[in-house]
């Protein structure tokens, strides 16, 4: 999947397309030489005028209304996501106040180009498309701030990360340094992508593997699942909540050297709570660095996870250990969904395939 808001364009202050209109107005005007006596050349000429501006205007915000699209359409993880970045309200606002001036300027265009075209004065046609310049920048200038809020809007909203929301996700979590980017390396073979994320500074890390031609994915959440939820704020959680969305499984990671820089007690504490909250995932828990952790830390780390009911992985990141066995249990809860997925791709190649026949 793409990023939604991709194809939202730049959105111009009022003054900006006011100025845009006004400038391509007047170049198509003093381009223009109509046939005719001096009335039906000031005729025609306003009326193009008045045409170009209406047209510029409302070109380019219906492009914002038409590549915009509707929150509440995208997958639940876009729309938590987008949740916490605008006010899905306001949002919404602003759009239908986009839509009203659109809808207007067109009605105003049409009553002055009639207008223009029964006035036999060419002071007075001149004075029609004056006032409908005037009409057309106070409607502009009455949604200014919902175009700038449109344009805030999609700077962040343009930000949202790019993940495939149908692959089959492994998501990885822990204390920072427990091994959590080396170990999404050494599971997948591509460099892994990185995907801004709402609330993280780094992005969140995505890579993809095959196994038995189905295809998975792993992310690792730099900054997300490495603090205790406790500590976060109402927006933040939801970011973190969006992952929800996301996953199918959580792999937790420890680290019993305690390099890391966190002694296993707050690392269990940690745990813990990521397993309250993702009560309804299946969690595989890893023990990572065994190739450098003390015996007895890893024991006690292995007791610890035993007690919440899961049997850990031994693994180290580093040398490979152990991570044959992670991949086979993760792969024993996310096969089912790989295999849904890739009978859905068969069915529509073959359905595209019997339609060519
Ligand atoms: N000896 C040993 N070192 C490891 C192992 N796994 C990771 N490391 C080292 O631990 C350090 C931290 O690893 P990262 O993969 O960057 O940790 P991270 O959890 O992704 O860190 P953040 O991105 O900050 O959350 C690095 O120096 C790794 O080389 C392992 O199995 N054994």
């Amino acid at each position: 999947m793409k990023n939604p808001f991709e194809k939202m364009p730049t959105v111009l202050t009022a003054d900006e397309l006011i100025d845009k209109a006004f400038r391509r107005a007047e170049r198509a005007a003093s381009a223009y030489n109509p046939p005719g006596g001096k009335v039906a050349k000031a005729r025609q000429r306003e009326e193009l005028r008045v045409r170009t501006v209406s047209n510029v205007v409302r070109d380019n915000l219906r492009k914002i209304l038409d590549r915009t699209p509707g929150v509440s359409t995208l997958p639940k993880f876009y729309q938590e996501l987008v949740d916490t970045l605008v006010d899905r309200d306001q949002f919404h606002k602003s759009l239908a106040r986009v839509n009203w001036a659109v809808k207007t300027i067109r009605n105003l265009e049409q009553r002055h180009v009639e207008k223009i075209r029964f006035e036999r004065d060419p002071k007075e046609i001149a004075k029609l498309r004056r006032a409908f310049y005037g009409r057309v920048a106070d409607i502009l200038h009455e949604i200014d701030d919902d175009l700038r809020y449109l344009n805030q809007a999609r700077n962040v909203l343009k930000e949202l990360p790019v993940v495939d929301l149908e692959l089959p996700t492994v998501v990885i979590a822990g204390h920072p340094n427990v091994g959590k980017s080396t170990l999404l390396r050494a599971l997948t073979n591509a460099r892994p992508e990185v995907a801004s994320y709402p609330f993280t500074t780094k992005g969140i890390n995505v890579g993809q593997f095959e196994e038995h031609y189905l295809k998975y994915q792993v992310i690792d959440t730099p900054g997300l699942l490495d603090r205790p939820l406790s500590e976060r704020n109402e927006v933040e959680k939801q970011a973190i909540l969006a992952l929800k969305h996301l996953g199918d499984v959580i792999v937790y990671i420890f680290d019993p050297s305690e390099y890391c820089g966190f002694p296993i007690e707050e690392q269990m504490h940690l745990f813990e709570e990521i397993l309250r909250e993702f009560g309804e995932f299946p969690f595989i828990v890893a023990i990572n660095k065994v190739d450098i952790a003390d015996e007895e830390k890893v024991k006690a780390v292995e007791e610890f996870v035993r007690s919440t009911g899961l049997e850990p992985v031994k693994i180290s990141a580093l040398t490979g250990e152990g991570l044959e066995e992670l991949k086979k249990r993760v792969i024993e809860i996310v096969e089912p969904k790989a295999r849904e997925l890739a009978k859905k791709i068969m069915e529509k190649e073959l359905s595209k395939f019997r339609g060519e026949l």
